[in-house]
C-alpha cells in the first residue's frame, strides 16, 4: 500500500529520516537501518571531522525545534566507508549527506564520492544555515549554477540538492529554471527555516549558545512553508527530477499533504529526534488509515494531485 520505487529501488513505504537527525554515528545509522524506514540519509558529512558549535545547540519546543549545530560529523570517510560497507553486504539504496566549507571542498568531496565504490545517493546539501560567516550557498543563485556546472563536468552517480526554503514566486521560477538544466536525481525541500530566534521567558534568554541563540526551525513552524516549496519545485521541475519533502511532519496527515503536493520520499527530523525511530511505524500507520478513510489504494492515487480552488 506504501510501497513506493525510488531510482528503481522497491521501497517499503516513503519515509526516511532527514540528514542531521538519528545519524551521526554507526550506531544511530544501523538503529535507522533496523526500523521501519523506507530509507535513510547519513548526517551531512564535510571533509574532515568537525567538532560544530558549542553546545547548547540544540533545542525541543512545544512547536518544533530550534539548532544551531554547524556541521559536527566524522568526516567523509567514515560514512563513505560505512555506506560501501552495507552495499557490498546488499543495501539497495542508501543516501550519503555531503557539504564542504568551500566552492573547492565541495567540488573535492563530489570528485572523491565520484571515485569511490560507493553507487548510492548523494545529498548535496546547499543550505546549511548554521555555519558562522557561510552564507547557505543555494540563496546564491549564481554560485549554485556555477557549482552544478562543474559537478556535473564529471558526476555520473546519482545527486539529490538539499535546498532552503525561497519565499517568493520570482526565486522558484529563477531556482527551477537552474535546476532543470542538471540531470538531477531530486530535490529535497526543504532545509530548517533559518536563523530563527526562540526565548525562554523565564530566564529572558535565547536557548541555544551559538550566533547569539539565533538558528534554523523545524517542526509545525515549518509545515506550511515545507508545503509550498515541495508544490513550487513539483509544479516547475521536469518530471524526471524526483522529489523528497522535509519539513513540518507531525503525524501521518502531515505525510499525505507532502505528497499531495507532490513528494515522492518524505524525511522526518524534529519529530524523529522527539519520538525516536518507532516515529516510523506510527506514521505509516496513520498514512494507512488516512488512504483507507479516503479509498486510496496507492500513493500514485493521490500524488501531486493537490486540487486548487478554480
Ligand atoms: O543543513 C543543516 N541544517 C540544519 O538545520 N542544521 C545542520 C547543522 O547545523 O549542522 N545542518
Amino acid at each position: 500500500m506504501l510501497k513506493t520505487n525510488f531510482l528503481d529501488v522497491e521501497l517499503s513505504n516513503p519515509l526516511m529520516n532527514a540528514s542531521g537527525v538519528h545519524c551521526m554515528t554507526i550506531e544511530e545509522l544501523d538503529e535507522l537501518a533496523n526500523s521501519e524506514a523506507g530509507a535513510f540519509v547519513t548526517k551531512t558529512a564535510t571533509r574532515d571531522y568537525r567538532a560544530g558549535n558549542p553546545e547548547p545547540r540544540y533545542y525541543d519546543t512545544n512547536l518544533g525545534s530550534i539548532n544551531s549545530m554547524g556541521l559536527p560529523n566524522n568526516g567523509l570517510d567514515y560514512y563513505l566507508d560505512y555506506v560501501i560497507e552495507r552495499q557490498k553486504s546488499g543495501a539497495k539504496l542508501q543516501f550519503l549527506s555531503v557539504t564542504g566549507m568551500s566552492y573547492e571542498e565541495n567540488v573535492g568531496l563530489l570528485k572523491k564520492i565520484q571515485e569511490s565504490e560507493y553507487e548510492g545517493v548523494t545529498e548535496f546539501n546547499l543550505s546549511c544555515p548554521n555555519v558562522p560567516g557561510k552564507p547557505q550557498i543555494a540563496y546564491d543563485f549564481e554560485l549554485t549554477d556555477k557549482l552544478l556546472a562543474e559537478v556535473f563536468t564529471f558526476f555520473t552517480k546519482p545527486l539529490g540538492v538539499k535546498l532552503p526554503p525561497y519565499f517568493d514566486i520570482a526565486h522558484f521560477d529563477e531556482m527551477a529554471k537552474i535546476l532543470n538544466k542538471y540531470p538531477l536525481t531530486y530535490v529535497n525541500s526543504v532545509n530548517s527555516v533559518g536563523n530563527g530566534l526562540y526565548i525562554d521567558l523565564d530566564k529572558e534568554q535565547v536557548v541555544i549558545k551559538p550566533k547569539g541563540g539565533f538558528g534554523g526551525l523545524g517542526g509545525e513552524y515549518i509545515k506550511p512553508t515545507a508545503l509550498a516549496n515541495v508544490r513550487a519545485f513539483r509544479e516547475r521541475l521536469n518530471p524526471s527530477i524526483k522529489i523528497i519533502g522535509t519539513g513540518g511532519v507531525i503525524n501521518g496527515k502531515d505525510v499525505f499533504e507532502h505528497i499531495l503536493c507532490g513528494a515522492d520520499l518524505v524525511q522526518v527530523g524534529t519529530t524523529l529526534h522527539k519520538e525516536g525511530v518507532s516515529v516510523f511505524s506510527r506514521l505509516t500507520k496513520e498514512l494507512q488509515e488516512i488512504m483507507k478513510e479516503k479509498g486510496y489504494s496507492s500513493l500514485e492515487d493521490f500524488r501531486g494531485k493537490l486540487k486548487v480552488i478554480d
